[in-house]
């Protein structure tokens, strides 16, 4: 039988496989044939087609080293696989390179350490409440996060930069931006230098969409409002109607000073932003409004700009005026509610809007709120360049909502997303056992009188005052604040109930001492001691309950619903009570959130009854021991 004269074999190297080898052999069989039929004949005509010569076996012809025919395969035909040195066969995948292989195996290995990891989670596999995250994103965004130490890394106005010392974060010392603000400031601003694939496709400025989710008390709120005020700082700059319009009043000004001219009036036009703000923050609550809104005003005294907190707290009339008012307005902090009914009446509202954040963004795209936020989005949408959704949860179903919705979305993410921190500890109250059999109430009590005693036990910073601890109790239903709130009170705990029920003056008021970061105290006296040492835990049927002895001293009750789980800013509270097991792992985030913030260390205590889910916040207890994201 003929064979080419080569060393790269060409049955050789198709060894790969048997089948790979037939195909092949009838290959290179029905090519020999032709070559021998083409050889020169015994007339000396020269041949048409012959073998290779050795030494170009492999090498490229002519056509290959140019670009290749289009639409044709190197290996169809007969003499497809002829002179090659590898064996292309179609359908079997290439074999990867040493980096791919590398890439690969590490991927693959933290996944499968993931997977181990999580196998635990057994029944908060049941609930797929959140959007898994990769932990190959994660250890990405650390090595991202290493590289910033500084708010001075980050291309900022100089007033803007100052002002996040002495407005923002005033009184702080050795001020560093957190893992989020450090992802999403350069990201925000623009600074990064991101090859994506949706800016290459249009040349157009197109509006570009940021999710920033980061774990609670993370600093989120900065990470979008830092770059937000220098973009509404630049664009005013850049502004030709507010150059116009200062000129204007610097004329008018001028005019009037000129005592030789009839003084004219002072010009009534409006500010070229009067009613049409160039940013817009949108947050579900009025407390966060006032929150938000409180932290956008200390920035406006140094950067100097206008803004405005709308929400149902004001009077229309305050309302009209801060958003008409003649000197303009630059950033609002609005409820979706507020805002889409001001849009309704006046649809310029939104016609100038160029910077779109919607905190809470878990909350505000949920059903309950979806068709007023994305009512607002889509009519801002002619004049938007960025819109950013901001939470502290990636719940499934907002995962899927934004593929379909905002396929190109950015995710910013940090590497300890949905993990609530160990510096949280978890602890699980078995309020079937004694000495409360089955008594919620009683154990939530006696866990409150337990927290005091224990402070009580620490003298206070200040001599003759003793410290005032702040406890946040959480239950699932709106109806059951009132009845654990009164319970308490009869127990000789200071407790109020906060829920959507309570007027919203009165919520903001209840707030405020929560919210505040300055310590309480109150005056030093001796400790009442346990709740057992001050109340008969046990009351026979038809008796009135005797008295309180003694009220609870150092200790400050807030029993709220989830109204006070999201975004509230309690940097002060270090005890959260969930009274009720939360629905889902959303839900305990949120609620724990609101201790262990900014670094600070929390304690959260879970009262477990019979109907309650035991494996569930087993899970989340040993989720939190280990420091690993929820499920
Ligand atoms: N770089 C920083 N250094 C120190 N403290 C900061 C920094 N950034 C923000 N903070 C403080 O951290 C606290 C929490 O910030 P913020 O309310 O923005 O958290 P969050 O991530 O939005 O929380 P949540 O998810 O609960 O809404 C605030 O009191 C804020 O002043």
């Amino acid at each position: 039988m003929l064979r080419p004269k080569t060393s790269t074999c060409l049955i050789c190297s198709f060894r790969a496989t048997r089948k790979v080898q037939q195909t092949s052999i009838q290959q290179w069989q029905s090519a020999a044939a032709l070559s021998v039929k083409h050889l020169p004949s015994k007339t000396g005509r020269p041949a048409r087609m012959s073998l290779a010569e050795a030494r170009q076996v492999g090498a490229p012809t002519s056509k290959q080293e140019g670009a290749s025919a289009p639409g044709r395969r190197r290996q169809d035909g007969p003499f497809g696989g002829m002179n090659l040195k590898e064996a292309r066969i179609r359908g079997v995948p290439e074999r990867r390179s040493e980096m791919q292989e590398r890439r690969t195996s590490a991927s693959g290995s933290r996944g499968r350490e993931d997977a181990k990891g999580r196998s635990g989670y057994k029944a908060l596999k049941m609930q797929r409440a959140l959007a898994p995250v990769s932990y190959t994103q994660r250890a990405l965004v650390k090595e991202r996060i290493a590289a910033i130490d500084s708010f001075e890394q980050f291309k900022l106005l100089p007033s803007v930069q100052s002002s996040i010392s002495t407005q923002a974060l005033q009184g702080m010392t050795d001020i560093r931006p957190t893992p989020v603000q450090r992802i999403a400031i350069p990201a925000l601003l623009g600074s990064e230098n991101i090859n994506r694939r949706s800016r290459s496709k249009a040349s157009a400025p197109k509006r570009e969409d940021f999710l920033i989710a980061a774990e609670t008390g993370s600093g989120k709120t900065l990470s979008y409002l830092i770059p937000t005020i220098n973009a509404v700082k630049l664009a005013e700059a850049a502004d030709a109607d507010i150059e116009a319009y200062e000129k204007e009043l610097q004329e008018e000004k001028l005019r009037q000073n000129d005592f030789s001219l009839p003084s004219p009036p002072l010009s009534s036009m409006p500010h070229p932003t009067t009613g049409r703000p160039r940013a817009i923050i949108l947050v579900p609550t009025s407390e966060l409004v006032t929150q938000v809104g409180n932290l956008v005003k200390a920035f406006s005294h140094t950067v100097k700009f206008r803004s405005a907190m709308l929400s149902s707290s004001f009077s229309g009339k305050v309302i009209r005026n801060r958003l008409f008012s003649p000197k303009g307005i630059d950033i609002v902090v609005s409820t979706p509610h507020l805002l889409s009914s001001i849009a309704d009446s006046d649809p310029n509202i939104l016609s100038r809007v160029t910077h779109l954040i919607v905190d809470e963004a878990d909350s505000l795209l949920d059903r309950g709120f979806s068709p007023l936020t994305q009512a607002i989005i889509d009519r801002a949408n002619p004049s938007l360049k960025q819109l950013v959704l901001c939470s502290a949860t990636i719940p499934r179903s907002m995962d899927s909502f934004l593929h379909k919705r905002f396929p190109d979305i950015r995710r910013l993410t940090t590497p300890n997303l949905h993990a609530i921190p160990r510096r949280v500890q978890l602890g699980v109250v078995d309020v079937e056992r004694t000495p409360y059999q089955g008594n919620k109430n009683l154990a939530c009590a006696d866990q409150i009188w337990s927290i005091g005693k224990a402070a009580a036990d620490h003298d206070g910073p200040v001599k003759g005052e003793m410290d005032v601890k702040r406890v946040l109790v959480f239950v699932n239903e709106r109806e059951k604040a009132q009845e654990v709130a009164e319970y308490l009170v009869s127990k000789g705990i200071d407790a109020l109930a906060l829920s959507r029920d309570t007027p919203e003056q009165r919520q903001s008021e209840m707030l405020a001492s929560f919210t505040s970061s300055v310590p309480l105290t109150g005056p030093k006296e001796n400790h009442p001691g346990t709740l057992a040492d001050n109340q008969p835990n046990y009351i026979p049927p038809g008796q009135a309950p005797p008295p309180v002895k003694r009220q609870l001293p150092n200790m400050k009750v807030l029993v709220t619903t989830d109204l006070g789980s999201r975004g509230i800013d309690t940097l002060a509270v270090r005890n959260v009570i969930l009274y009720d097991v939360p629905h889902s792992t959303i839900d305990f985030i949120h609620r724990l959130g609101r201790t262990g913030r900014m670094g600070r260390r929390g304690r959260g205590i879970v009262l477990v009854g019979k109907n309650d889910r035991r494996d569930v916040v087993a899970e989340v207890k040993e989720g939190m021991f280990k420091g690993q994201a929820l499920i």
